[in-house]
């Protein structure tokens, strides 16, 4: 485990307040003709992990680099600590980015690579300690051209986490990355979350979201299709109870349907409920129910209701 800096250049530590970090109201942006996003309205909370999903060409990136400040808004609000997020000066050292490619040169090796993303975020940090926290310690010295494509997103992880910033942007962290490294992101992650970070994540992985966000904004067509918790989200579509039977079993309870052959679903918004009727009704005809799976719903089938709603 690697310690966080413990002085920040934004001297934030203890302080509280309930401006939101990101503030968003009607937000609108043009390409031409065509509209992008539309009227989008939503705040991220201090301390607050944030997934912003959706399906392909829906305005993620588009709302992120508006709120990162890379692109004006064609009409509406953006407030990031209050401020402008244009007014570079001002919010830029507060907030780490990881972009889906960072470019960095290939020329360069890591250390050096880490040394200029320092100098650029104008945070206090060491070199020795980005390394660490990203695991490429071993490749301090190794040119860019030669990582692989995991270590290369580790190095665009460590742009986000230098200085250990009060807002962090993930686009894709994971992409690419193996599952070892993963978990080794998501502890880096924990760690600044420990320490009151903010982060914003877009991922395709919706595992990950699931397991993660306090809230998640999921956008369709430039809006919101749904915003609000993993629960708020997924309560109105039902959980699934899987399992098989041998064919010499009693037909099952609780209008079971057939998925395929000795597999048997039953979607149900009472899963602890019928859970504990499926188990008693085995239990009475001394059947094992095989290959039981039983879970909430899943944020995949609210994504693949947004074509049906
Ligand atoms: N510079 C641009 N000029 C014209 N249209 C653009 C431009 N940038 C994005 N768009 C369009 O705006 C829409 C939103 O794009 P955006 O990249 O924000 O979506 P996204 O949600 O990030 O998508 P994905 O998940 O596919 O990366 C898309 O239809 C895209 O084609």
């Amino acid at each position: 485990m690697v310690p966080l800096p413990v002085e920040r250049a934004g001297g934030w530590n203890g302080h509280m307040s309930s401006t939101p970090v990101i503030d968003v109201e009607r937000l609108n942006l043009t390409y031409g003709d065509f509209h992008a996003v539309r009227d989008l309205t939503f705040q991220v909370r201090r301390g607050e992990l944030y997934a912003l999903l959706g399906t392909n060409g829906a305005g993620k990136t588009s709302t992120l680099e508006t709120v990162e400040g890379h692109r004006a808004a064609t009409s509406g609000t953006v407030r990031v600590f209050g401020q402008s997020p244009r007014d570079r000066r001002a919010v830029r050292p507060r907030m780490g980015i990881m972009l889906q490619e960072s470019g960095f040169s290939p020329d360069l090796t890591v250390r050096e690579s880490i040394r200029l993303i320092g100098s650029l975020t104008r945070r206090r940090d060491t070199v020795e300690r980005v390394l660490g926290a990203v695991g490429l310690t071993r490749k301090a010295g190794t040119k860019v051209a030669q990582l692989s494509g995991g270590e290369k997103r580790r190095l665009d992880f460590a742009t986000a986490v230098y200085g250990a910033p009060e807002l962090v942007f993930l686009d894709e962290p994971t992409t690419g990355l193996d599952i070892q490294s993963r978990d080794d992101l998501w502890d880096t992650v924990d760690r600044l979350r420990e320490d009151g970070a903010t982060i914003v994540l877009t991922t395709h992985y919706l595992e990950e979201a699931q397991q993660r966000a306090d809230r998640i904004g999921l956008m369709h067509k430039g809006a919101f299709h749904k915003e609000g918790t993993v629960f708020e989200l997924t309560q109105t579509l039902p959980a699934e109870i899987r399992f098989s039977l041998p064919d010499t079993a009693p037909p099952p309870p609780l209008d079971a349907a057939r998925e395929s052959g000795e597999t048997f679903l039953i979607e149900t918004f009472g899963l602890q409920r019928d859970l504990h009727l499926l188990l008693g009704w085995a239990h009475e005809h001394a059947v094992e129910l095989r290959e039981l799976q039983a879970g909430p719903t899943r944020l995949d089938d609210v994504f693949r209701s947004i074509g049906t709603a």
